[in-house]
């Protein structure tokens, strides 16, 4: 199993004493499997993505990443479990504004020693972005901005790709663009995405809903 959550349970403090987020979610994903995570909005779903992707803690529970218990770790660990098996595509498109569209693309299989120069020509002309490699990111539209911080995800060919609301900023049909794109290149790098979405029409594509309700798995 690439991905198993146990009971996992998170709360933030508010005025009147801690404020139960996650109240006992269980999970699973395997390779290859695609899962829209729904629900309300502060339902807890960006709190879900944040403490499977280990950018946040639990305060009880167990996230597992490819067999590792990602809270065993120190902050040097959860870096390297991130940096090695994590991808992670947020609405906002978190561009680096001083680097070409090319850089930010290698940017991060940079960092994680996975600089495959091949897989990212091959990425950047299905992202329909061969001819921006050169321009800025501000010299883009949102649904191109969009396509370069999906192609920067997966160009480190991460096994656990999280998105909370990839394409929230985009039109409807450029959406399902991206979205098309993007569940393809999944698939053919045999990845497992998690994404967070409001989209009726987006859930429906993923091969697996989960939805949440009061903390917990409805
Ligand atoms: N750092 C924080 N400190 C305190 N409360 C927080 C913090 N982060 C989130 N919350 C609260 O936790 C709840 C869940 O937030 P979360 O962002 O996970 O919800 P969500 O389901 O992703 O919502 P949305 O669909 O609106 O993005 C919300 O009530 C939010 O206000």
């Amino acid at each position: 199993m690439l991905l198993n959550v146990t009971n996992l349970y998170k709360s933030y403090a508010g005025p009147d004493g801690a404020l139960p987020i996650l109240q006992g979610i269980d999970m699973a994903l395997e390779r290859g499997e695609t899962l829209a995570l729904t629900g309300e909005s502060g339902s807890g779903k960006s709190t879900l993505l944040h403490l499977v992707g280990g950018l946040d803690q639990p305060d009880s529970g167990v996230v597992e990443v490819d067999g590792v218990d990602i809270g065993a770790l120190d902050d040097a660990g959860r870096a390297a479990v991130r940096r090695d098996k994590v991808g992670v595509v947020f609405q906002q498109f978190n561009l680096i504004p001083s680097l070409t569209v090319g850089s930010n693309i290698a940017f991060q299989a940079r960092l994680a020693g996975r600089d495959d120069t091949v897989w990212i020509k091959k990425l950047a002309a299905r992202m329909g972005l061969s001819n921006q490699m050169e321009k800025y990111p501000e010299q883009l539209s949102g649904g191109q901005q969009q396509r370069v911080a999906i192609a920067r995800t997966l160009a480190a060919k991460p096994a656990l790709v999280l998105a909370d609301e990839p394409t929230g900023n985009l039109d409807e049909a450029t959406a399902d663009t991206v979205m098309d794109l993007m569940l393809d290149l999944v698939a053919e790098t045999e990845a497992a995405l998690l994404m967070v979405t409001h989209s009726e029409r987006l859930a429906a594509r993923m091969g697996r809903r989960l939805h949440l309700r009061a903390g917990r798995v409805a």
